[in-house]
């Protein structure tokens, strides 16, 4: 694998999910297998899960770890070509990156959508340009359209409490006092349409994902019918995507807030989120602290998406 960005990346979803519960059995397996390879860890934005776990993932296999908040400590970047850099920004990114690739064999790069120019975010930009100019295979840690660390954990952890073949997956909205990016909705949905699972989308009217992430999925705008005999629920926040609208806060409904009421007429749903999660905006206390909630151990599995699109990545080094 020469990089991973997208669910196309990770290949057979089958063979993908072999390899991640054969690690989860034995996660120091192919300690040998990243001896003096250096991962280097790029974030533009803030994170818990995605930090800990990725580096743990690199420790399972023996490599070295370098982690870098370009907010902190290093130059303040430039990104756009053509601009006369005589204000606050001493470096341009088309320096940086290349320079950084100097340092090591891999790349993890953190960059969310700045939700300043729909094409900027959704021709991922930034994540772009590492992947041309570092010289190195990158993968993605959250860039502006994916998170498919996420979404790869995700699933893993589906097929490990599903009791159907075919589980009713349902993506909810909830509402957010901030703007959120559509990168973990509009993942998972790539992620839940290449698999056979009942996969449904709920969400106030408004805040339709990009039709290239939506896919096959049914659309629900009644989120109690979309609830009906769910097996999981998985919800999340995102700003509006469609038109003029972009980045924008619509609704901040609490109606829409994960609670018993709606988790009464699901199949006895399990509840996931990616976390962090605003609670009783997203998600009530009772919800996310009952025996259905599982989104610790999807936490937990981050480790193991991870060791697996690692593993891949220093399987493909020349
Ligand atoms: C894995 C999720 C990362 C990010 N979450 C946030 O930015 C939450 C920030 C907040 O709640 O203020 C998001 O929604 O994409
Ligand atoms: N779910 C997730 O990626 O969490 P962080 O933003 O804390 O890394």
């Amino acid at each position: 694998m020469k990089k991973f960005t997208c669910v196309q990346d990770i290949g057979d979803l089958k063979s993908a999910l072999a390899e991640a519960f054969e690690i989860q059995k034995d996660r120091f397996k192919y300690v040998e297998l990243g001896r003096n390879k250096t991962l280097m860890m790029i974030f533009f934005n803030s994170s818990l899960r995605t930090r800990l776990s990725t580096q743990k993932a690199a420790l399972n296999l023996g490599m070295n770890v370098m982690v870098l908040d370009i907010n902190q400590g290093a130059w303040k970047l430039e990104t756009e070509r053509g601009v006369i850099m005589d204000g606050d920004k001493p470096e341009h990114l088309l320096e940086a990156i290349p320079v950084m690739g100097c340092y090591c064999d891999i790349i993890g790069v953190r960059s969310f959508a700045r939700f300043e120019d729909r094409d900027f975010d959704y021709q991922e930009t930034i994540l772009n340009q590492f992947i041309q100019y570092s010289g190195r295979p990158v993968f993605s840690m959250e860039a502006a359209t994916r998170h498919p660390l996420q979404s790869f954990a995700d699933l893993i952890t589906i097929e490990e409490y599903k009791k159907t073949a075919r589980p009713k997956v349902v993506m909810t909205w909830a509402p957010h006092p901030r703007p959120l990016p559509q990168a973990v909705p509009n993942s998972f949905a790539e992620w839940m349409n290449a698999t056979d699972y009942d996969f449904v989308i709920t969400h106030p009217e408004g805040y339709e994902l990009a039709p290239q992430f939506v896919g096959n999925a049914k659309v629900e705008y009644d989120q109690m019918k979309a609830f009906e005999g769910a097996d999981f629920i998985y919800a999340k926040n995102w700003a509006a995507y469609t038109g003029d609208n972009y980045g924008q806060i619509l609704s901040k409904d609490r109606e829409w807030t994960v609670s018993d009421r709606q988790m009464a007429v699901t199949n006895n749903a399990f509840f996931m989120h990616c976390l962090p999660v605003r609670r009783n905006m997203i998600v009530t206390d009772d919800v996310i602290e009952s025996p259905q909630s599982i989104v610790i151990p999807e936490a937990a599995n981050r480790e193991i998406s991870a060791t697996v699109v690692l593993k891949r990545l220093i399987e493909g080094l020349e």
